[in-house]
């Protein structure tokens, strides 16, 4: 299987060098300094699950060279996500496949109208992975996990192979046969937790361990759950309440990429996060005033500093 990586970051550089350790044809598309230490030095992966060295690999910044690809795994931060979308076009053969483990609920529409509704292959991972400095991706935990499958939720071919080539590439992978609610099965709890973590400026332990703060978490996912069944995605009316008993079970010191993003000075991916769920409240008549605030807090902090 013929893997292309959109995006050699965290998500794209952490499970596009796991594949290709496990044997599997990748290429990867990269950019800036990032490119030049990618193509000088290869890949490097520390990872607490085992470090890699891929000492030589294929790296452009131009897709045509890469053409064609059975599967795209697509990892941009979500305002480069048009942009990307664009660019992976010569790619694409009939089959290929385009699987986006971007977080967020809106990658998909947006794969959708650029590329064609038959390419895209729902998905989310789980995952905390930065580029540390050029070439090297850095994993925290051990947490490093693919879902994934087909919108109508068969099990092709093209999703079976994939997940085959996970597996044998020691990735924690699963196939989920109602992919849309997966996705905002995950959105809900990153919602909250990418939230809480960005606006209190800390990790989840102290946040699920104060009164205030843990009512708050509890009310930004609320929003989330409220607005996704106005929308017809079937989630249980309290599945808040089970996120937040899910939240008292990971590591205290877990923290979203937006908090660890803030931290850098970075730009934020607030707008499509906590911002996507007001936006869709409006059009539904759902109030989501939690989300609001944070979505203005982070606003003098969405588009980055220099630094
Ligand atoms: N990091 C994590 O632990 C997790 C992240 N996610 C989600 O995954 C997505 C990706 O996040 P993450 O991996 O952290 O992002 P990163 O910023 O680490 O990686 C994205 C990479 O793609 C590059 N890129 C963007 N556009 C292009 C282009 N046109 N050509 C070549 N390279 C390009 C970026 O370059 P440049 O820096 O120059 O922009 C950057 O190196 C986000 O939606 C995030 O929310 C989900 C779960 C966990
Ligand atoms: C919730 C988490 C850490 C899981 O991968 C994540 O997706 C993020 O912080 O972006």
């Amino acid at each position: 299987m013929r893997v292309v990586v959109m995006g050699t970051g965290g998500v794209g550089g952490y499970f596009g060098a796991r594949l290709a350790q496990g044997g599997h044809d990748v290429s990867f598309i990269a950019r800036g300094k990032h490119l030049e230490a990618l193509r000088a030095n290869g890949l490097k992966v520390e990872s607490p699950v085992g470090d890699v060295h891929l000492p030589k690999i294929d790296v452009t910044d131009d897709p045509t060279r890469l053409a064609p690809a059975d599967l795209v795994l697509f990892g941009v931060k979500l305002w480069d996500t048009e942009a990307s979308a664009e660019l992976i076009k010569p790619l694409l053969t009939e089959q290929t496949a385009v699987v986006s483990f971007q977080n967020g609920v809106v990658k998909d529409d947006i794969l959708r109208r650029v590329l064609g509704p038959e390419h895209v292959i729902g998905g989310v991972c789980y995952i905390a992975a930065t580029i540390a400095e050029p070439g090297v991706i850095r994993h925290t935990g051990t947490l490093q996990k693919l879902v994934f499958g087909e919108y109508d939720g068969t099990t092709s071919a093209r999703v079976q192979k994939f997940h085959d080539a996970c597996a044998e590439s020691n990735i924690d992978v699963e196939i989920s046969t109602g992919i849309e609610q997966t996705i905002w099965e995950k959105f809900v709890f990153l919602v909250g937790l990418s939230g809480t973590t960005s606006t209190a400026r800390t990790t989840i332990g102290p946040i699920r361990a104060n009164p205030r703060s843990r009512a708050f978490l509890h009310d930004v996912m609320a929003e989330v759950v409220e607005v996704a069944r106005a929308q017809g995605v079937a989630l249980p009316a309290d599945y808040a309440d089970d996120r937040l008993a899910f939240t008292d079970g990971v590591p205290e010191g877990m923290t979203s990429s937006m908090h660890h993003d803030l931290e850098r000075g970075n730009r934020l991916e607030v707008t499509w996060l906590s911002g996507d769920v007001v936006e869709r409240g409006k059009a539904l008549g759902v109030p989501t005033p939690c989300n609001r605030a944070i979505t203005d807090i982070l606003a003098v902090h969405s588009e980055g500093h220099d630094r």
